[in-house]
């Protein structure tokens, strides 16, 4: 049987990108998905607004939904100071699979935590089963009708104090409507929208970053 597109873009990596340099992991998926095949990472143009946010927000703690490849995780972890974490949740056997791979190829796998499962079922063990209190940085790109869920879910188990940062990928296309309105209405949070397009594209998409007010 063919390869899937994660394990194409895996070998595109493998033989173009430099071992143990996060940047140049990076800089070969976004050539990939530009000239070979598009895939749904966060890319280079909303990618760079990823980073200015973890550089601000400099997380001891960061939590990202939907890992698929690794390719933000890969963003992420490259900004993290020592001695910070970031725990990754993967549904998809294959797709972690894939991202292991990404993650140690750039040299990161001891700054990354990946756990395969449903969101649903692993965020309310996080706090006993990982040592974490709350999370700084929360980056959501996983299925776009569970990020309202899961927002609410990470509240209910105090994973989340005054100050912390959720960013929303895709928040206009696809689109996520309901968690939009959530974050935009609620007194709990702060929302402020970066207007961007979707990855290697010029349809109109953006961040949402939602600082949580306790
Ligand atoms: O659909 C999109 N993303 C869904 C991502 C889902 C990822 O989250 C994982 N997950 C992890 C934990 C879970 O509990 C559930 C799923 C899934 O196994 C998958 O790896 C999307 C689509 C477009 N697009 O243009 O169509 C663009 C984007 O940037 C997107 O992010
Ligand atoms: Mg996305």
């Amino acid at each position: 049987t063919g390869s899937t597109r994660p394990q194409r873009l895996l070998k595109a990596v493998q033989k173009n990108a430099t071992k143990g340099d996060p940047q140049s992991v990076i800089s070969t998926i976004d050539h990939f998905c530009r000239r070979c095949e598009w895939a749904m990472n966060v890319g280079d143009e909303k990618g760079t607004i990823l980073d200015s946010v973890v550089c601000e927000v400099s997380p001891g703690s960061t939590l990202e939904l939907g890992t698929y490849c690794g390719y933000s995780t890969v963003r992420i972890a490259r900004l993290l100071a020592p001695g910070t974490k970031l725990i990754t949740l993967e549904f998809n056997p294959d797709f972690a699979k894939v991202a292991r791979q990404v993650i140690e190829f750039a040299g990161l796998q001891e700054k990354v935590l990946l756990v395969e499962g449903p969101s649903g079922d692993i965020i309310p063990k996080i706090k006993e089963q990982f040592g974490i209190t709350t999370f700084d940085l929360v980056f959501l790109d996983h299925w776009k009708d569970r990020y309202l869920p899961d927002t609410k879910l990470l509240e209910e188990c105090g994973l989340l104090r005054k100050g912390s940062v959720l960013m929303a990928d895709n928040v206009i296309c696809p689109g996520t409507p309901d968690y939009l309105a959530y974050v935009r209405s609620s007194p709990k949070y702060d929302s402020k929208y970066f207007k961007s397009h979707l990855e290697y594209t010029k349809v109109e998409d953006g961040l949402e970053k939602s600082v949580y007010l306790g």
